[in-house]
């Protein structure tokens, strides 16, 4: 049971983050969702089908510190308290090799994706776990949880995946020594890193190609479901000796060039 997880969730309008926000508003914790002003509408969806006293929106760039900020008073302001739970879903993805046809790939594409995934995501760490540090540690010592979010490309990056590959496998690095930095204040760190999953990212590709795609993968031989990242988001919210660590969720799947 997550009744004592009040949670920040980035890109949660949508896919891996609005599966993360169902799994934790059902199984009895609340949850912020932070995600870009133009994506309100399917917020207001998810506040209405899981109710506005466990769901809030925050709009949000999470490159922005204020709106993060805002974020994080939101939980507070609303008589939550601190969160206790962050978890970065926002995230893009581009396609462009380092010399195409065109021409270099192009510099303020490669930046606009390490903005939004790596930088966002390290913003979310540093804000958060600075309201982490004020609540009571539990038990074992422990104020609070923060996931982030990477990919299998960041071991497995395919062709045109430069600046995505370059994006996740950060997120991958920072991810034990951001544990080392937090452990004196009781915050645990630790990333998912996803292989194929049926959301909007794929949605939108023909079904054919998903099908194809999905048999690429050993076992299960199909694409991910959302609602299995949300599972293991639980698990590791609930699992005090998980910290530090990269975790695969991809049925065995690598992906190749
Ligand atoms: N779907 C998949 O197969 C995989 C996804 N991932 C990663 O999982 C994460 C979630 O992806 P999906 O749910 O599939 O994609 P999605 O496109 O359904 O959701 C991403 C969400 O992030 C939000 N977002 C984008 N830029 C933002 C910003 N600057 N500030 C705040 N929110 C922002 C979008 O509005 C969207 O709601 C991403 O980081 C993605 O790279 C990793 C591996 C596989
Ligand atoms: C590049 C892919 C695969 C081929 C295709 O037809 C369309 C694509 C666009 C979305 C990409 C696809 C694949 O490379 C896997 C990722 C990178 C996908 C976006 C998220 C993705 O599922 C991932 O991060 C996997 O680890």
């Amino acid at each position: 049971m997550l009744s004592k997880t009040v949670s920040l969730v980035t890109g949660s309008a949508s896919g891996l983050g609005r599966a993360t926000v169902e799994r934790i508003v059902s199984s009895g914790g609340k949850a912020i969702i932070c995600d870009l002003p133009s994506q309100s509408s399917l917020a207001d969806s998810i506040i209405d089908s899981l109710g506005s006293d466990n769901v809030k929106f925050s709009p949000c760039d999470v490159t922005q510190s204020s709106d993060v900020t805002a974020a994080l008073d939101l939980s507070e302001n609303s008589g939550w308290g601190p969160v206790n739970c962050a978890v970065s879903c926002a995230g893009i993805a581009t396609a462009s090799k380092t010399l195409g046809r065109k021409g270099p790939h192009s510099l303020e594409m490669f930046s606009n994706v390490l903005a939004v995934n790596t930088v966002g995501t390290f913003n979310v760490i540093r804000l958060a776990s600075e309201r982490m540090s004020t609540l009571d540690p539990d038990d074992n010592g422990q104020r609070g949880v923060i996931i982030n979010t990477a990919s299998i490309a960041a071991y497995d990056g395919q062709v045109g995946q430069a600046a995505y590959a370059a994006s996740k496998g950060a997120i991958v690095g920072l991810t034990l020594p951001c544990a080392r930095d937090l452990s004196g204040v009781g915050v645990r760190v630790m990333t998912i890193a996803p292989g194929l999953f049926l959301t909007p990212l794929l949605a939108g590709l023909p079904e054919k190609v998903q099908e194809e795609m999905g048999k690429q993968i050993p076992c299960p031989r199909r694409l991910g479901d959302p609602s299995e990242f949300g599972k293991l988001v639980e698990s590791i919210i609930e699992n005090p000796m998980l910290n530090g660590e990269v975790i695969r969720i991809d049925g065995g799947y690598r992906m190749p060039p």
